[in-house]
């Protein structure tokens, strides 16, 4: 959804519906999204094979039209617009693919340009802006190989850089780098994020993996079975994901805050008294041990610290501490209030989600 101020969206999808229809009941890849992309950021989709990211993706250049609903990229709406328009809003609108589909018999040169070719722009022009492009993406002295002579991180350099001939204001990823290793995705994704910074490109890409969405994406939206069902600032979504489906995602990357196992290893309260797990979420490495040793003093309660860690996404610190608190339910409600009070984000863990 829009917030609630800023520039107009590079992209907003209004209510997309898309259906396969086959032989047996149509198929709703698309349920109804909704989503408004601000200029300037890196959006991450994800969601599971066949959530329907791909789908999305591809209706934003209208390489797939939706049944229903509007795309506006850039102030345009192209679900108005016909085939010729059309072709002209696509030069605006880059886009990186998994298999980085480059052409084996051009060299890294010739890829590069292929657009511009197609797009009928003069050789000169061609070849300045490939020497523009080749530094970009760190490939200088690759111009004259070809693909199979370039290892998979090089051959998504050049995807990049064929995407970035026409200057678009808008780069699409599809799932640019489920095809690489750790290393090369790491240095791929730092790609993405440099010439987005330094050619200020709004840039829209869809994972099945979070730990891509933690190290490049400003904001996330997460779908399911054709819907979106999350979305938020990939910080808040990462240290307060609220829908299951999304804590399950969060926490293939981060781990649980409460280990596996651990409630079971958990002392039974005394009679009268009660157990709750407590969850604490605090930014930057604030002296939250003081504070459990305060409100346990304060409160009189026995506060367990159960696990903790200290963590980034983006260049935002963040600590998460589960505590199992024993002691008269009142007590806790105030230590918990206390706690909120200091300015911590304390929530309750359901033991049988934990
Ligand atoms: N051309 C098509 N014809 C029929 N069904 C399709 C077509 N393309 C996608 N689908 C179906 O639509 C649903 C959404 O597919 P989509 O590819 O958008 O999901 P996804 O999240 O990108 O998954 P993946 O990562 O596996 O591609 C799936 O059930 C898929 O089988």
């Amino acid at each position: 959804m829009s917030e609630p101020s800023g520039p107009p969206p590079a992209i907003s999808l209004q209510a997309l519906v898309r259906e396969y229809r086959g032989r047996g009941t149509p198929l709703r890849a698309l349920d109804g999204v909704s989503l408004d992309v601000a200029p300037g950021e890196v959006f991450g989709i994800v969601g599971r094979s066949g959530a329907g990211k791909s789908t999305l993706l591809r209706c934003v250049n209208l390489l797939e039209r939706p049944d229903s609903g509007r795309v506006t990229v850039l102030g345009q709406e192209v679900t108005r617009l016909d085939e010729s328009a059309l072709r002209a809003a696509r030069r605006g609108i880059g886009m990186v693919f998994q298999h980085f589909n480059l052409l084996s018999s051009r060299t890294v040169a010739g890829n590069i340009a292929f657009p511009l070719e197609i797009a009928g722009i003069p050789r000169a022009e061609r070849e300045a802006r490939v020497a523009e492009l080749l530094p970009l993406v760190g490939l200088e002295d690759r111009r004259n190989h070809y693909p199979a002579q370039l290892s998979g991180g090089q051959k998504q350099r050049v995807g990049i850089a064929r995407a970035l001939a026409s200057r678009p204001r808008v780069l699409l990823c599809d799932e640019a780098t489920s095809a690489l290793d750790p290393e090369t995705t790491e240095e791929i994704l730092a790609l993405i994020r440099s010439i987005r910074d330094r050619l200020d490109l709004t840039v829209l890409l869809i994972t099945h993996e979070m730990a891509v969405v933690k190290a490049v994406c400003d904001r996330v939206a997460v779908m399911e079975a054709g819907k979106v069902i999350e979305e938020g600032r990939v910080f808040d979504v990462f240290t307060r994901p609220a829908h299951p489906t999304t804590r399950r995602f969060v926490s293939e990357v981060i781990g649980h805050v409460v280990p596996p196992g651990t409630v079971a290893q958990l002392p039974a309260p005394n009679p009268g008294e009660e157990r709750r797990l407590l969850q604490v979420l605090f930014a930057g490495p604030s002296s939250t041990r003081a504070v459990v040793s305060e409100a346990s003093r304060r409160f009189g309660l026995d506060l367990n610290i159960v696990s903790g860690r200290i963590d980034a996404i983006g260049r935002e610190p963040y600590g998460l501490m589960a505590l199992a608190a024993y002691g008269p339910s009142p007590a806790i409600a105030e230590a918990t209030a206390w706690m909120r009070g200091l300015g911590l984000d304390v929530s309750e863990i359901a033991e049988d989600l934990a």
